[in-house]
């Protein structure tokens, strides 16, 4: 078995309570194929690498990460809609690789979707009254759309459309109106999780709020529990009671929002936050940037070791460069047990034994984190209009 195909054992505390959904060791390797015959697979992008997580009944789970570290491929293999090639997703206490025909199907209605690009998630030619329909037809929940209306007009006032929306076609609507429609499409069918990938990201700033604002109410309202996968820490931020934190297909940090911005441990996690701007303008003129040297490398090719090795400003010969760090909880005073990190020096890190190298390069020359508005920071003003 070769390096990169090492499942990271976790140590440390799992989070306890109601678990609605957890993946054990999710591996999802692409083929890379080439040849116009044979097909032959000449490596694998390893998109997902090991990622154990648990996601509790009613907590939104946030999972953030530069672009490419593997977020939606882990969402959708959690939905099974991409084939884990190693590992399962227990949901609701039943491993779903294990289900075929009507019991996935059936199973598939407590998982429901929401995507980044509802322009492109809803049919053009569909009415929202057969849009929101449809599932509900699937499931068995009602035999036709006379029967299912008072439920359709139910779904739009919980997503704040009137009921003169069902008549109408997506291209009709804003892109904020829109993303309601998906939202009030995934709800129909009475789901337990959600997967929302990106699910803000497409909209203007003050409908991002607005969008963000009603999933949590409907949370609240129908008992959801959700996974958001983002890249915009600001949004995370706002919504998630956890956070795990993505580089090039594995978790190297998991905590609770609260823990994870005030004391980020895994320098990846350091870098991350230290490139958000902080809104005291005291606080913000002291704030100190970590500058990643080098670009991500390639899934299909990365680096042995810890991962994250080649741009961290803290590795040490030669551990970092062997051994894969796996997800542990941090033998250091005051953290929280469900904080967990994938660093082999977490601890002299925390306690300053040891420094940061000196970066020399500029923030530019140095494969700096983007802060353009399709960043991981976001436009700076989503965390106001929150
Ligand atoms: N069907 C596929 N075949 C081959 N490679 C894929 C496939 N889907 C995703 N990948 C690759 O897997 C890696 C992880 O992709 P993924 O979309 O999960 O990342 P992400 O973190 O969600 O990024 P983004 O925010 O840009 O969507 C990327 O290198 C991507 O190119």
């Amino acid at each position: 078995m070769s390096e990169q195909t090492t499942t990271p054992t976790v140590e440390g505390t799992a989070p306890d309570g109601d678990v609605l959904v957890e993946a054990r060791g999710i591996k999802v390797h692409f083929p890379i194929k080439r040849g116009v015959i044979f097909d032959k697979t000449i490596g694998h992008v390893y998109a997902v690498d090991g990622v154990d997580l648990k996601i509790r009944r009613g907590e939104t789970y946030g999972l953030v990460g530069e672009s490419g570290c593997g977020k939606s491929t882990l969402g959708r293999a959690i939905l099974k809609l991409e084939p884990p090639t190693d590992g399962s997703v227990i949901f609701d206490g039943i491993d779903i690789a294990t289900l075929e025909g009507e019991e996935l199907r059936r199973k598939r209605q407590d998982i429901q979707m929401v995507f980044q690009d509802p322009l492109s998630s809803l049919d053009p030619r569909q009415s929202v009254e057969s849009l929101l329909f449809e599932g509900m037809k699937a499931h068995g929940i009602a035999k036709n759309a006379k029967e299912a209306r008072p439920r359709l007009v139910e779904l739009l006032e919980a997503v704040g459309l009137p009921e003169a929306a069902l008549a109408k076609y997506p291209h009709e609507f804003s892109g904020g109106q829109r993303q309601r429609i998906g939202i009030a499409r995934a709800l129909s069918v009475n789901p337990k999780l959600i997967v929302a990938d990106e699910p803000v990201s497409a909209l203007d700033v003050s409908v991002q709020a607005q969008v963000i604002n009603l999933l949590e109410d409907l949370q609240e309202e129908f008992g959801l529990t959700y996974l958001v996968v983002a890249h915009d820490l600001a949004v995370v931020r706002h919504i998630s009671d956890r956070i795990g934190v993505m580089y090039l297909g594995a978790l190297v940090e998991e905590a609770e929002a609260d823990d994870l911005y005030a004391a980020p441990l895994h320098p990846y996690t350091r870098a991350l936050m230290s490139a958000v701007p902080v809104p005291d303008p005291v606080i913000e003129d002291r704030r100190e940037q970590i500058l990643l040297t080098g670009d991500l490398p390639s899934p299909s090719n990365p680096p042995t070791g810890c991962r994250f090795h080649t741009r961290c400003p803290w590795r040490q010969e030669t551990k970092c460069e062997t051994e894969r760090p796996v997800l542990r909880v941090p033998e250091i005073a005051g953290v929280n047990p469900s904080q967990r990190v994938a660093c082999h020096w977490t601890e002299q890190i925390a306690s300053g034994e040891i420094e940061r190298h000196a970066v020399t390069a500029t923030a530019t020359e140095a494969g700096d984190l983007d802060t353009g508005p399709d960043s991981l920071m976001g436009p700076a003003s989503i965390s106001e209009a929150l």
